[in-house]
């Protein structure tokens, strides 16, 4: 099963021209800058816009001319838009009843998705006495109740507070892993929620495709300026550890873990190019085993200000023009890096593995 989509909208000046492919039990993340047509696109999805032209299918069945109620969607947006004379039980139900189940039926498929998301003390409380994440913890529930085809997620996380996203992030990095039989799409801004969640992603610009593929490959090497500025970001891949991460070949990463990133599970140590300093390596110390990578570099490109340094390890380090200068790096040389571990975050990983930088290896993209 697979949903696959080719959308033309025109909205006023704006054209969003798109087109893609989710297969079932994946997750693609769109991510974009303001105006980029994210919202435009969910909005053709799930059937409350008009595309001038729209071909959408999941499987064989045809969704684009069936009226939003009938494309079996699951909507979870920043707002959890509860019912607020309903109790919590009774809106999760809502989604199983709109679909004709009767009302003890829907009741206790209501009580299973609370207890699947660790919401069962709140089902007869009223949406008005619940917190934030635990009014979007019942979100995620009646999202889910209605068993949707497709799940739709628009920035579910960014009306939360900075200690309530990782467990939603969590929650949901569970219950769309456990399905293979739906197809989930991620509108965020946020490229560390994309890394978490979505094994494919598609950056918009000006309402064009302006690149896709593996959410690591791209957020690691992007192509575009634009997914450079949000993300541009280093990764290494491994195990989360109680210091940070383990790679495949045993190296330790010193960094923070977050909340959501579990011990013994997939996860990916974040840094930026910034926080990567860049010594000559002809001393030969051998230096300490604490997020010093030896490698050699590779390429210098202007970067704004800066110039960003790659190397033959696939990590890159931003320096002034003065220091490139001083320290004479030219393609070829050996390096050392040297990554404070207070600026290292490990993030979970989406479950899917795919190509990503090694230690070893370039970041080099397939496809
Ligand atoms: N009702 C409308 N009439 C005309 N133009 C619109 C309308 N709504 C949105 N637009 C335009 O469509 C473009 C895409 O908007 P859209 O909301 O899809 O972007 P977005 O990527 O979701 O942005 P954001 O990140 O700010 O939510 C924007 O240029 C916007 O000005």
């Amino acid at each position: 099963m697979m949903l696959r989509a080719e959308i033309e909208l025109t909205r006023g000046a704006f054209e969003l021209t798109v087109d893609f492919e989710v297969p079932a039990g994946t997750v693609l993340a769109i991510l974009g800058p303001n105006g980029s047509g994210k919202s435009s696109l969910l909005g053709s999805l799930s059937g409350l816009l008009r595309p001038r032209r729209a071909r959408i299918f999941f499987g064989d069945k045809e969704l684009h001319d069936l009226p939003p109620h009938a494309r079996s969607i699951g909507l979870l947006s920043q707002d959890p838009l509860l019912f607020p004379h309903l109790s919590v039980v009774d809106n999760v139900a809502f989604a199983p009843r709109s679909k004709g189940a009767g009302r003890a039926g829907s009741r206790e498929v209501a009580r299973r998705w609370l207890a699947e998301v660790d919401a069962m003390e709140f089902a007869d409380r009223k949406p008005a006495q619940l917190s934030g994440g635990q009014a979007q913890r019942v979100a995620v529930a009646r999202a889910l109740a209605g068993e949707p085809d497709l799940l739709l997620l628009d920035e579910p996380m960014a009306a939360l507070d900075v200690d309530a996203a990782p467990a939603i992030r969590g929650l949901l990095r569970r219950v769309l892993g456990a399905n293979k039989d739906r197809a989930t799409v991620l509108v965020t801004h946020d490229p560390l929620d994309a890394l978490a969640l979505a094994d494919h992603v598609l950056v918009l610009s000006g309402g064009q495709v302006v690149e896709r593929g593996p959410t690591r490959e791209v957020l690691a090497a992007p192509r575009t300026a634009f997914t450079a500025r949000i993300a541009g970001l280093n990764l290494i891949a491994g195990t989360a550890v109680e210091d940070g991460l383990r790679t495949e070949d045993g190296r330790l990463i010193a960094g923070l873990r977050t909340a959501d990133a579990t011990l013994g599970e997939p996860a990916v140590a974040v840094f930026a190019p910034s926080s990567v300093a860049v010594y000559p390596v002809e001393d030969g110390r051998p230096g300490s085993p604490r997020n010093i990578i030896a490698t050699s570099v590779a390429a210098l490109e202007p970067h704004g200000p800066v110039i960003r340094l790659r190397t033959d390890a696939g990590l890159a380090a931003d320096l002034t023009p003065a220091a490139v200068a001083d320290l004479r790096l030219e393609p070829g040389i050996a390096v050392r890096l040297d990554i404070k571990a207070t600026t290292v975050t490990v993030y979970p990983a989406a479950a899917s593995p795919s190509p990503t930088t090694t230690l070893n290896g370039d970041a080099s993209r397939h496809g």
